[in-house]
């Protein structure tokens, strides 16, 4: 099939140029970089990557289709993808759809052709930058104004988020767990599921009263898109719930942990985006490999008087992995114990979840699970 002919055009001035493939249209996002050998469809399809272009670094993209039972979500939102070669001859016995037709379906543009390897090199060299992918022949100079005249978009939670609560029902359920969706990824409430949790998805700007009224046994704050800061609103429910309910946060929602507790977040230079990445839990000391997506980090300077204390760190940059208030059973952490995609090694996570659920209904004292 003829593929238009496109390019992309960095804030720096560097252009590279390739194929379209996906929507045919262009778009201006944030490019970062992905290591994963493999779970290009749960990257596409995960919200945290509203409004960014993905460059893959793995060189072959799209050989095994998307699966009807794989998706993060219904909607993906990534802004596009960079590959170095796409293929649309599918050799998975569970795909069900080309990643270029529904691509195509959402409205996402995607190139493949640039030198990924090079690509990634400036990333990681000069930072994170914007980009403009556009058509060939649109004059460079042209695509660096518009580059130039584009705003950095504030609201990418909002436009993930559910508009409405929605439940996911599991059989012989044992807990309530309410979900604040930032732009949650299902593989999370798959894994709630999967330990006997009903799972109440909320929008992320629900009030504090609303999640009482429902009544729940825990309270997980989801990942999501964009700069933590720039949703106020999820902190305040964190500031209003913790202490009062087990908590547990991942991505996202573990900065949101940290901004309610008066704790500071700052933006990596590059990111950790990818499905090898080692972390040292401090409490027992065991490493774990871990799939990790985010571009902002919670400031260790910043934790002292706030009443978490660290209990996992990155071990290739030593940044913050993990957070805990034991008195408030309050835990987070900064990477995907879902892992998808990724290693499993951190799954152990959701049960300290449900441990702590446990130990707050014996508690209460209106432990009633067996009545269930
Ligand atoms: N996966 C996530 O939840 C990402 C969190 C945040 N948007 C970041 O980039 O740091």
């Amino acid at each position: 099939m003829e593929r238009p002919r496109k390019k992309l055009v960095f804030e720096n001035g560097r252009v590279f140029a390739g194929e379209g493939f996906g929507a045919d249209a262009d778009a201006v996002c944030e490019a970062v970089f992905n290591t994963s050998m493999v779970g290009y469809q749960e990257i596409f399809s995960d919200p945290s990557y509203c409004g960014q272009f993905v460059c893959m670094t793995y060189p072959l993209i799209g050989n095994y289709g998307l699966a009807a039972d794989d998706y993060e979500t219904k909607t993906p939102r990534i802004g596009g993808f960079i590959v170095r070669e796409y293929n649309d001859s599918l050799s998975n016995f569970r795909a069900a759809r080309t990643l270029s037709e529904v691509m195509e379906e959402h409205g996402i543009p995607g190139i493949a052709g640039p030198d990924t390897r090079a690509i990634t090199r400036m990333l990681r060299s000069e930072g994170s930058m914007r980009a403009l992918l556009t058509d060939a022949d649109t004059p460079d100079a042209a695509a660096l104004e518009r580059l130039a005249g584009t705003p950095v978009p504030h609201d990418q939670v909002a436009r993930v988020s559910c508009k409405k609560p929605w439940r996911c029902r599991t059989a012989n359920a044992r807990y309530s767990v309410v979900a604040v969706d930032c732009g949650v990824k299902h593989n999370i409430i798959r894994s709630l599921a999967a330990r006997g949790c009903d799972v109440t998805v909320v929008p992320y700007d629900t009030p504090a009263k609303a999640v009482l009224a429902m009544e729940p046994d825990g309270l997980f704050l989801s990942n999501g898109p964009g700069d933590p800061r720039d949703v106020p609103e999820a902190a305040a429910l964190v500031r209003a719930l913790q202490g009062r309910l087990p908590i547990f946060g991942i991505c996202l929602g573990h900065q949101l942990i940290a901004l309610a507790n008066g704790a500071r977040t700052y933006q990596l230079k590059f990111g950790h985006r990818g499905g090898n990445h080692p972390v040292k839990n401090l409490l027992t000391g065991r490493i774990e490999i871990t799939s990790q997506n985010h571009s902002f980090a919670v400031d260790p300077e910043s934790l002292s008087r706030t009443g978490l204390t660290v209990t996992h760190q990155n071990l290739l940059d030593g940044t913050v992995e993990g957070l805990e208030n034991t008195d408030k059973r309050l835990f987070s952490v900064q990477y995907h114990p879902e892992s998808a995609p990724g290693p499993q090694d951190s799954a152990y996570l959701f049960d300290k979840f449900i441990a702590s659920i446990e130990a707050f209904l014996t508690e209460r004292g209106d432990r009633d699970a067996e009545a269930y």
